[in-house]
């Protein structure tokens, strides 16, 4: 955006709404499709079963305003910062001017663009495990029966399910689904990996898929976002939705994903753990190492929520372990004037003091060193060598906390995002993903939420509240 032009404010917000955050409706490849009312309605007298005087609509004399207008929208950001300075500003332009940023209401729509008779669904879960991802499945499920779907697969084990022999689609109803959200995991199973994109569309063109429920990160809506654009060229007429699930809370726009609530609240026994053991030992370290591959997100909740956290190490700010401002020095300096001492880091935190390997995974992210087997080790070391006594405890609790059930605000998030995302496919829209932002429900195309992996800003307010509740000094 070129400042300099007298209208670049008005372009910078008609190019927002109309362009980058405009959400793909299927009615730009099939110009001649026209909707019909909407058959979800929960003011309805009738069974939710869909009948031939359905068909017509909604009938009833009184008025239900409970759609959402297609021009209703979102205001992505809310902080009118006077400074490019300001903690955490995000600014437009070099005065930070006021630009507005809205976005996709999301919600159901008066009209929609499939009939549910003829509407074949399905969902995949993708990438590693998250809490939640059950609640997720359940609300589709439910959704897309309250509309009067009646083909409701679930595609086992994420993209691989699409392709390999021996894993046959799994048939879902409101009867199949009613409790799963009391487990954890996915009813569906996860992986990473898995075919190409043109193989996940022949097999969805053979299984006749008409809307496709896409529960995954970053990697999973890069390839729900490839497998759209493949639908189009292919001209098959698919809703393809995504749902963000991202433990690590590092998809771009959103206030927060689901299941990391969960994590952080799951991780407070851990560090409570790690907590209770150094003050119970004469000189005690304990140490709390929490997912967050790219971005601290839960190391930096967690710290902060448990108040029990002196040093938290993230991957977005660089750390020394040795030097006089390393954090080893200042880890002495607490076991000799506190007692005790704990620390949590998260797994991306301190790569290159590991010597980062090139190995990939499956799907492709780098294989990380164990920062947490490494700080620990070095610690002994240290406090050896420096003849400090110390005990030093050790918890991962990772795979103990992505197992779990999501709790009651997670719930509330994924049955919104659930029953949302069944609303934007019938309403037309693919190549979507709902969040929540700002506290409203909201579609946004999904090339912008993936663009990068959201990270702590060591600039923001958040993170100087956790330094603050740490005490911990800068240790670079
Ligand atoms: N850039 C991409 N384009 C197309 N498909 C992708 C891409 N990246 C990953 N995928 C596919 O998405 C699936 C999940 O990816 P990945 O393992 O990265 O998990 P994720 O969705 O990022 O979730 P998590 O937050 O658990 O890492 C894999 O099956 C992978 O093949
Ligand atoms: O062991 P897995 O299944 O590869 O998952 C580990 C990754 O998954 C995440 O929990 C995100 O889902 C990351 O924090 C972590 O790097
Ligand atoms: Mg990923």
């Amino acid at each position: 955006m070129d400042c300099n032009d007298p209208s670049w404010k008005t372009k910078s917000e008609e190019d927002f709404e109309n362009n980058r955050f405009q959400i793909p409706h299927l009615t730009e490849i099939f110009v001649d499709d026209v909707s019909i009312p909407s058959t979800f309605c929960l003011k309805s007298r009738r069974s939710p079963v869909i009948t031939e005087e359905f068909v017509e609509g909604y009938q009833s004399d009184e008025k239900w305003n409970g759609y959402v207008n297609n021009d209703d929208k979102v205001l992505l950001k809310v902080i009118r910062f006077s400074s490019p300075t300001s903690a955490g500003a995000e600014c437009i332009g070099p005065d930070c001017t006021w630009v507005e940023q809205w976005v996709h209401r999301a919600g159901p729509r008066e009209n929609i663009y499939f009939n549910p008779e003829e509407v074949n669904a399905a969902i995949v879960t993708c990438g590693g495990l998250c809490p939640g991802l059950n609640d997720v499945i359940r609300q589709i499920v439910i959704t897309l029966e309250i509309y009067g779907v009646k083909r409701i697969v679930g595609i086992p084990f994420g993209f691989r399910g699409f392709f390999e022999d021996g894993t046959p689609e799994i048939s879902l109803s409101r009867n199949v689904v009613e409790n799963i959200h009391l487990s954890g995991g996915s009813l569906l199973g996860v992986s990473r990996g898995g075919p190409s994109v043109s193989e996940i569309v022949d097999s969805m063109q053979k299984r006749g898929i008409t809307m496709l429920f896409v529960l995954g990160g970053n990697g999973t809506h890069a390839g729900a976002n490839e497998i759209h654009n493949e639908c189009r060229k292919r001209r098959m007429r698919v809703a393809v939705v995504g749902v963000p699930k991202t433990i690590d809370n590092d998809i771009l726009l959103m206030d927060k994903t689901f299941g990391f609530d969960t994590a952080v609240e799951e991780a407070q026994r851990a560090i409570n753990s790690a907590y209770i053991e150094a003050h119970s030992a004469y000189h005690g370290v304990g140490l709390v190492k929490l997912m967050g591959r790219n971005s601290g997100f839960i190391a930096m909740h967690a710290s902060l929520a448990s108040g029990q956290i002196d040093i938290c190490l993230i991957p977005e700010e660089p750390f020394q372990l040795y030097g006089p401002h390393g954090v080893l020095r200042h880890l002495k300096y607490l076991l000799e004037n506190k007692g005790s001492a704990v620390i949590c880091v998260a797994e991306g935190a301190g790569q290159n003091l590991i010597g980062r390997t090139n190995a990939q995974a499956a799907s492709g992210n780098s294989m990380l060193g164990d920062i947490g087997v490494h700080i620990q080790q070095e610690i002994k070391k240290y406090l050896k060598e420096n003849s400090v006594p110390a005990e030093v405890k050790y918890i991962d609790p990772t795979y103990m906390i992505r197992a779990c059930c999501a709790n009651a605000s997670d719930g509330i998030l994924c049955a919104v995002l659930g029953q949302n995302a069944v609303h934007g496919a019938f309403a037309g829209y693919s190549g979507i993903t709902v969040g929540i932002c700002n506290t409203h429900y909201v579609y946004l195309p999904i090339p912008e939420v993936i663009a990068y992996p959201k990270h702590v800003d060591p600039n923001s307010r958040m993170w100087h509240r956790c330094l603050t509740s740490t005490g911990q000094p800068d240790f670079n």
